[in-house]
């Protein structure tokens, strides 16, 4: 019988080995951190801009902000968006809400109030913990409008509060005395977090991963990237995303006693100032950034020499111009292809070039299982296009409160269906050669076409709407919406208007719309995508 649950653990039999394997430690977020600030405790842990926190300090501010919440009202297993750009104000909040047993639930800045309200419903959440502004955007507008849809008991602000009643400032909570605990501190095997899957069915999922599994995560990539206390990350893309925190990212860092630069946007000029300020040695960025990073490098101007690894992830980078940097910037380049659900591959400090410019890695833990299938789940002869499908010691067993969808996302024996088509080398290497799945991946933001189609089907006179990829010289792909229509189009501008209007990030608006007189159909009825394509975009 299945039991009605939030989220699905690792049968016990796994458990046992990841534990025995030494994987998983037994240790959470919480106390790890409190060990950091004694083994590391003069160290720099955290830049942001011209603040600095040693491990010491932010071990008492953590347990400040800890103490806040928890005055607050914040209680072990409360669910709160924490929708922060790269700031300080993010680790604090994000350390503070794991040691108290609070579950962060990770939004992107670029979210609104469509995207913040379903997961507020989802996760059914006791707090919002935004910024002020960021951007050009007011967040406490959205957390109004959130709060107005929702019932949302607290909302937090980073920065000034504002008129809004109620709102509490982010500061009065870090102004607490700290209080040594928490009364009711969580497990190593508790949900530690819920992280935001592209989606592929209509609205974002959930991923919940918890202390042990997402500790395993960062500390073993943290040991493939050979990271050590000298070691420096750049956090150049949104701190939130999977990647950035633990790829290895932000926790791999923290883990082995180097030190975190957040960079407060992703260009190469801000970017270029912090590696040369800070040494910065290690720095993750996507593809679309590339070109910008390689023009920005030829001006010479910054001093880069600090730099011994460049991340490459969020979307495949094409095999020329990876070749490109290993040629112009003087650092090792990783590719990295991972997921929020888990898995995460890369290519090695000393893989040959060869693979490093055309492979995405092997999975970074020898307990991660991969299974390359056809569409009858049968395994295809090594080297041959499949399907993707894994299980392992940080890879998710079912989505938070997705019972029914997580009957299809999975095989019966706990594999995730990952949705990506890849072949291996014989090296082990993965090689993404395309999707399965219904999503766009636009310059690393991926995009459900399921739930742009719906947006779409809600614009006056639409009839039907399709979402698919084109390629795109920078992006790698963009998206192209078809549309059947009754009367006139909406055009470029009513289009963006309609999005903004409805409460969706700006980055699903249709890059381009295409309206034909008739969908072509599947034989079963559905859209037929792949023709589409094929006689519209060549
Ligand atoms: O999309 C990716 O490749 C990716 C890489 C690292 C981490 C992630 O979460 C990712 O989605």
């Amino acid at each position: 019988m299945v039991v009605a649950q939030d989220w699905v653990n690792w049968p016990p039999e796994l458990a046992e080995r990841y534990r025995g394997a030494g994987h998983w430690q037994g240790l959470t977020f919480g106390e790890q951190l409190a060990r950091w600030a004694v083994s590391y405790a003069g160290r720099t842990a955290l830049v942001d801009g011209g603040r600095r926190w040693t491990y010491a300090e932010l071990d008492v501010a953590v347990q400040r902000l800890c103490t806040g919440l928890a005055r607050l009202g914040i209680r072990r297993g409360d669910r709160v968006i924490l929708q922060l750009p790269n700031r300080a104000e993010f680790v604090l909040s994000w350390f503070a809400l794991v040691r108290l047993g609070a579950v962060p639930v990770h939004a992107m800045p670029a979210h609104r109030r469509s995207e913040i309200t379903h997961l507020a419903r989802l996760a059914d959440v006791a707090g919002y913990l935004v910024a002020d502004q960021y951007g050009h955007f007011d967040y406490r507008e959205l957390a109004a409008q959130v709060q107005q849809d929702t019932g949302l008991r607290h909302v937090i602000v980073a920065g000034d509060p504002g008129e809004h009643t109620g709102f509490v400032a982010l500061a009065e909570l870090m102004a607490a005395d700290p209080e040594p605990g928490p009364a009711d501190p969580p497990a190593a095997d508790d949900l530690a977090l819920l992280l935001l899957s592209g989606g592929t069915t209509g609205m974002p999922k959930l991923v919940p991963r918890t202390h042990d599994d997402y500790s395993y995560n960062a500390r073993r990539a943290a040991e493939v990237c050979e990271l050590t206390e000298e070691s420096v990350y750049l956090a150049v893309l949104p701190i939130a995303f999977n990647y950035t925190m633990s790829c290895p990212g932000m926790l791999g860092v923290l883990q082995v006693g180097g030190k975190v630069v957040l960079a407060p946007a992703p260009g190469p000029q801000t970017a270029f100032e912090l590696i040369e300020r800070e040494g910065v040695t290690i720095a993750a960025i996507n593809p679309p950034l590339v070109p910008h990073w390689l023009a920005e490098a030829e001006r010479g101007e910054a001093d880069l020499s600090s730099l011994r690894v460049l991340q490459v992830g969020s979307a495949r980078l094409a095999d020329d111009l990876a070749a490109v940097v290993t040629k112009k910037l003087d650092c090792r380049l990783q590719q990295v292809f991972g997921m929020a659900e888990g898995l995460l591959c890369l290519t090695r400090l000393d893989d040959p070039d060869d693979l490093v410019h055309t492979t995405q890695g092997v999975p970074i833990s020898p307990d991660d299982e991969l299974r390359v299938v056809d569409p009858q789940d049968q395994e295809v002869p090594l080297g041959q296009t499949g399907e993707l499908l894994t299980r392992g010691p940080y890879t998710l067993r079912g989505y938070y409160r997705a019972a029914e969808h997580n009957q299809r996302a999975f095989t019966a024996d706990g594999f995730y269906r990952t949705g990506d088509l890849v072949r291996l080398t014989p090296t082990g290497h993965v090689i993404v050669v395309g999707r399965a799945k219904d999503q766009i991946n636009r310059g690393g933001q991926k995009i459900d076409a399921t739930e742009v189609e719906g947006h779409l089907l809600a614009l006056p006179g639409v009839v039907s709407a399709a979402l698919v990829a084109e390629p795109d010289p920078v992006l790698g792909e963009r998206s192209v919406a078809f549309l059947t229509c009754t009367g006139d189009a909406p055009d470029a501008k009513a289009l963006t208007v309609f999005f903004r209007d409805r409460g969706v990030a700006a980055y699903k608006v249709p890059d381009r719309l295409l309206v034909v007189d008739a969908m072509p159909l599947t034989a079963v009825g559905k859209v037929d995508k792949k023709t589409l394509k094929h006689q519209y975009l060549g």
